[in-house]
């Protein structure tokens, strides 16, 4: 057994100059020092650790190993001596961090979040989603009613109650002030050079004319802005206004369908981004427990700070996830994401209120910016759009989802593909495959940048970042005991190469811990005696398959609030299981 001590002697000055996102590939293939695996160039040069005081360090060597895939599915078992193969030649030619000498088993960091809709609000396909790899089930109050909603979230618990060791968030999307066409009797088709109007005057549905269901449209828009419908998928430019109504000119036709989305080009509705309406949803949220609020087109940190404070007066421990979205958020991105606990790249009106072509940079601004706040994120919007009506995804599709995983975002996440589409069960099997093979090409030890400023220098984010060292070096997991979750939040930002175990207590904290990257959330019931947790512990992941015997595993005793050790000490054991 090996055992890291420390005291709060130990100095804190270990952040250094953080690595690039995304390392140089042909520096990726070339077979790495040992020295390498465990420190980039920069915290070489920067000595990074001094354990001053009361601190040892040792590892046992145990045998040489590869590292095993989970399958997910039948179909991924007959797969699986192939993917082993690929693994196995990736990790020969490329960082090695991952099986050096111990056998850890391979699991998806990044997380799955489904658009839970007509295709898939069953108790069978909720089952089954679960199963191909959903971890977060997200509810769009653009749709649907709330009896709808409660259908979903009580078939997710029940699975949640059932499942042995799975477990799945639920992510309540708020509608937000999203402006849209009416309603209208069949799809009209709009013809490039074509007169067409929109009014604020109700119930209208002609084939020049529409309703829009926002009052201020009319003021917010002016001769000359650019209409996008559907998220770009038609455009307008207007011509002129009257007291309710605008007249525009059809610059790219297409077929308008009922309650379309309507954005105006780099410009931002002048509506709250709270909506009574959001209220209303947001209490059916509390009412029901739900894990995260999405909330939509925020635009100042302000509008956080409301919400968290309606939560905080109704006791709801409920995490808030601000959709990146609207024009007006970009310059206030660094205090909407400071206020709060993650981000999602909504690119789908991000892409119609901003040129298109900013979104792949602005998805890479939101990442680092939340990578370096020590906050999740989630990328969203088209990722396997195709697979809506096809079986197979797109070339540029796979592509997307390796280039966010290799971001290093936490989640990716699907919409219409689940909600609507034709192939729900091979757009998650897509996903999760594609996102196994990128994460096996990544190798451990890439910090993020500013690290050691987003958790305010805590002496927990020292033994995250030693944990994390341990588990690059050795290619082991980590089994870390939270209460509040933030040890294995805190671990995952540091995404060591081996899987994060989170024993919590408490359930909510399990289902939270969903969302974040390279976390595996497991409820256990802790004993007052800690050996007899660990040991516990240590048996269930066996008997789950997680680990195995033999195996080697970074056990953490560390965080905020002290489980079975003294306020200042904090523990790193080395365990064979
Ligand atoms: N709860 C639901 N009930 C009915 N239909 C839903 C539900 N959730 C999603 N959908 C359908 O799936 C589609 C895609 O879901 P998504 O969450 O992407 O919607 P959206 O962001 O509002 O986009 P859109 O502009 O297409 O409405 C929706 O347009 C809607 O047709
Ligand atoms: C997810 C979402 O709301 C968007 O992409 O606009």
């Amino acid at each position: 057994m090996a055992q890291v001590v420390a005291t709060r002697s130990i100095r804190a000055n270990y952040f250094s100059k953080a690595s690039g996102s995304l390392q140089d590939p042909v520096e990726k293939l070339k077979p790495a020092s040992f020295a390498s695996k465990v420190l980039l160039p920069d915290h070489r040069k920067s000595n990074a650790v001094v354990l001053t005081r009361n601190s040892r360090i040792t590892a046992k060597r145990a045998s040489r190993a590869e590292p095993e895939l989970i399958p997910v599915s039948p179909e991924d078992v007959l797969k699986r001596e192939e993917q082993y193969e690929q693994l196995r030649g990736i990790q020969q030619v490329g960082d090695g961090s991952v099986g050096m000498w111990s056998k850890p088993t391979v699991r998806r960091k990044t997380k799955i979040v489904c658009t839970i809709g007509p295709s898939t609000n069953t108790r069978e396909m909720v089952w089954k989603l679960a199963e191909a790899g959903m971890n977060v089930a997200r509810l769009n109050m653009s749709h649907g009613d709330h009896a709808s909603h409660q259908k979903v979230i009580d078939l997710v618990k029940e699975y949640n109650a059932q499942s042995k060791d799975n477990t799945i968030a639920i992510m309540l999307d708020t509608k937000g002030p999203e402006v849209r066409s009416g309603d209208l009797p069949q799809p009209i088709t709009l013809t490039t050079g074509q007169e067409f109007t929109f009014t604020i005057k109700r119930g209208v549905g002609t084939p020049d004319c529409v309703s829009v269901n926002y009052d201020d449209f009319v003021n917010d828009v002016e001769v000359g802005d650019m209409l996008l419908v559907d998220g770009g998928m038609m455009s307008l430019v207007v011509k002129s206004k009257t007291e309710d109504s605008v007249k525009c000119e059809v610059i790219e036709g297409g077929e308008l369908k009922s309650r379309r989305h309507l954005n105006v080009r780099g410009k931002s509705a002048t509506l709250p981004s709270i909506t009574e309406k959001d209220w209303d949803d947001i209490k059916f949220g509390v009412d029901n427990k739900v894990d995260f609020y999405a909330v939509s087109f925020v635009k100042d940190a302000e509008v956080v700070h409301e919400l968290k404070n309606y939560l905080q007066s109704c006791d709801a421990d409920i995490h808030v996830i601000v959709k990146i979205e609207s024009a007006d958020s970009i310059p206030n991105l660094h205090s909407i994401i400071t206020a709060s606990d993650a981000a999602m790249v909504a690119r789908g009106d991000l892409g119609a209120e901003l040129p298109i072509e900013e979104v792949p940079l602005l998805q890479e601004e939101i990442i680092r910016t939340c990578r370096s706040m020590g906050k999740a994120v989630i990328v969203a919007t088209n990722m396997l759009e195709s697979m809506i009506v096809h079986p197979t995804p797109t070339r540029a599709e796979v592509s997307d989802i390796a280039i966010a995983v290799r971001e290093g975002a936490d989640a990716v996440m699907l919409s219409g593909e689940t909600a609507h589409g034709k192939f729900p069960l091979k757009a998650v099997k897509v996903m999760h495959t594609v996102a196994l093979r990128t994460e096996a090409t990544i190798s451990g030890g890439e910090m993020p940048p500013n690290l050691g400023q987003a958790f305010k220098n805590h002496m927990s984010e020292m033994f995250a970042y030693h944990a994390t060292m341990m588990s690059n070096t050795l290619g082991i997991s980590t089994v870390v005991f939270t209460r509040t979750g933030f040890m294995a939040i805190l671990l995952s930002h540091y995404r060591p190469s081996g899987t994060i175990f989170a024993f919590t207590n408490e359930k909510r904290i399990q289902q939270r811990l969903a969302l974040y990257q390279g976390v595996c959330p497991i409820y256990m019931e802790f004993s007052d005696d800690a050996e007899e947790t660990f040991k516990t512990a240590l048996a269930l992941l066996q008997k789950q398959g997680m680990v195995k015997e033999g195996e080697e595993v970074a056990l953490v005793q560390s965080g905020r609030q002290p489980i079975w050790r003294f306020q200042s000490t904090h523990n790193i054991l080395v365990r064979k299981v």
